[in-house]
């Protein structure tokens, strides 16, 4: 969805606060769709979901903040894609601050102001001025919080903050996301925001790759970097795996890896419908779809803690469950190099 005309940009705190309050003088709700930015035809997909997600006249704003609060020092805040103008071309109002902490760096070690815990805010050694954190206790626990240890205080708390800010009736958050989604309609639900949150589908690639920033990351660039690799890639006939795509280039390789989460979802999916809905063994079959989509010796510098799969979980609360015999959510998390990738499918009516 192209923009006809110049976008609005807000880049300020106070400038968006009296953006919403026009729309609403003019008798439209107001709509968000929080981002990273780097858009995509995902993304846009919120847009969309957002505009339809009342009978009356809505008026939607896209943020476009890389929050530096929930990405851990070790994480890839520094690398993250970025396209503020191609993503201004296809948006039509937009509210991109340049910060939204209060910065106030006195001097203390990286200590953080969580009990250790430490994102690239606090290390940034500015981050003090700001202490306060939401942590949704239970639901950020596993899954994604498991290997990322301050994602999700640092999501709730700059949802929190854009809630604020904004002051939405709606805001639309994608399903690729799972725990987040979930984890923002249980602060809304526990801390009385009046907001309407709606989930919005999985939107993905031709080839079912679900749409990601990262994935340019998956790109031959990023790719011929790493010349040990390519080289081994070479060496090695990695057909003999039955990899349709290996023909010797390297990025159609890493791609049809990526590829294979799909393509695990889908089987494991289907298995679960048949009534084969053990979810020890939809998780085995799941990781062996993942082992075998390429060589492995080329796997094993490629994927640092291998597979993260979790086959499968209650649908709200995402806690596991033993069979799918209830409606569930099958979460599949696997590194490619440096990029984290996340896939999920929900089962709504087990046999
Ligand atoms: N393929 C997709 N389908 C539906 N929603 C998506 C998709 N990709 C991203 N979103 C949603 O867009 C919102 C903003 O996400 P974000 O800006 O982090 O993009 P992203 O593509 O998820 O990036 P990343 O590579 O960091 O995961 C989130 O609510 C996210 O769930
Ligand atoms: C929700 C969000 C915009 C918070 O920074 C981010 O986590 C994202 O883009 O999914
Ligand atoms: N799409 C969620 C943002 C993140 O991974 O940091």
């Amino acid at each position: 969805m192209a923009a006809a005309h110049e976008p609005e940009v807000i880049r300020d705190k106070a400038a968006m606060r009296a953006w919403t309050r026009r729309r609403r003088a003019e008798g439209k709700a107001v709509a968000l769709v929080p981002t990273m930015g780097y858009l995509h035809n995902g993304h846009l997909s919120l847009v969309s979901a957002a505009a339809a997600a009342s009978a009356g006249p809505v008026a939607v704003v896209v943020s476009i903040y890389v929050n530096p609060g929930q990405f851990a020092p070790t994480e890839d805040l520094t690398t993250y894609p970025s396209d503020l103008a191609g993503d201004l071309r296809k948006l039509a109002a937009v509210f991109c601050p340049p910060d939204l902490y209060v910065r106030a760096g006195d001097g203390r070690p990286d200590a953080g102001s969580s009990g250790g815990t430490v994102s690239c805010l606090e290390q940034a050694g500015g981050g003090y001025g700001h202490e306060t954190w939401i942590r949704v206790e239970q639901l950020e626990k596993g899954l994604c919080g498991s290997s990322r240890p301050v994602f999700f205080r640092g999501v709730a708390t700059v949802v929190a903050k854009l809630f604020n800010i904004v002051d939405p009736d709606i805001a639309v958050l994608g399903k690729k996301d799972y725990q987040q989604w979930r984890v923002i309609c249980r602060m809304v639900r526990d801390l009385d925001f009046a907001i309407e949150i709606i989930g919005s589908e999985i939107v993905r690639e031709a080839d079912c790759l679900a749409m990601s920033s990262r994935n340019v990351h998956l790109s031959r660039e990023e790719r011929e970097k790493d010349n040990n690799l390519k080289a081994l890639h070479r060496t090695r006939s990695a057909r003999k795996n039955g990899n349709p795509c290996c023909k010797c280039r390297y990025d159609d390789f890493v791609h049809s890896m990526a590829l294979s989460i799909s393509r695990s979802l889908v089987n494991a999916r289907t298995a679960a419908l048949n009534g084969n809905n053990h979810s020890q063994q939809i998780q085995d079959q799941i990781v062996q779809t993942l082992t075998e989509a390429g060589d492995s010796s080329i796997k094993q510098r490629n994927f640092r803690n291998p597979f993260d799969v979790n086959a499968d979980c209650e649908l709200e609360s995402l806690v596991p469950l033993e069979r799918v015999d209830r409606p569930a959510v099958i979460c599949v998390a696997t590194w490619f190099g440096k990029v984290r990738l996340i896939e999920n499918t929900e089962i709504q009516a087990p046999p």
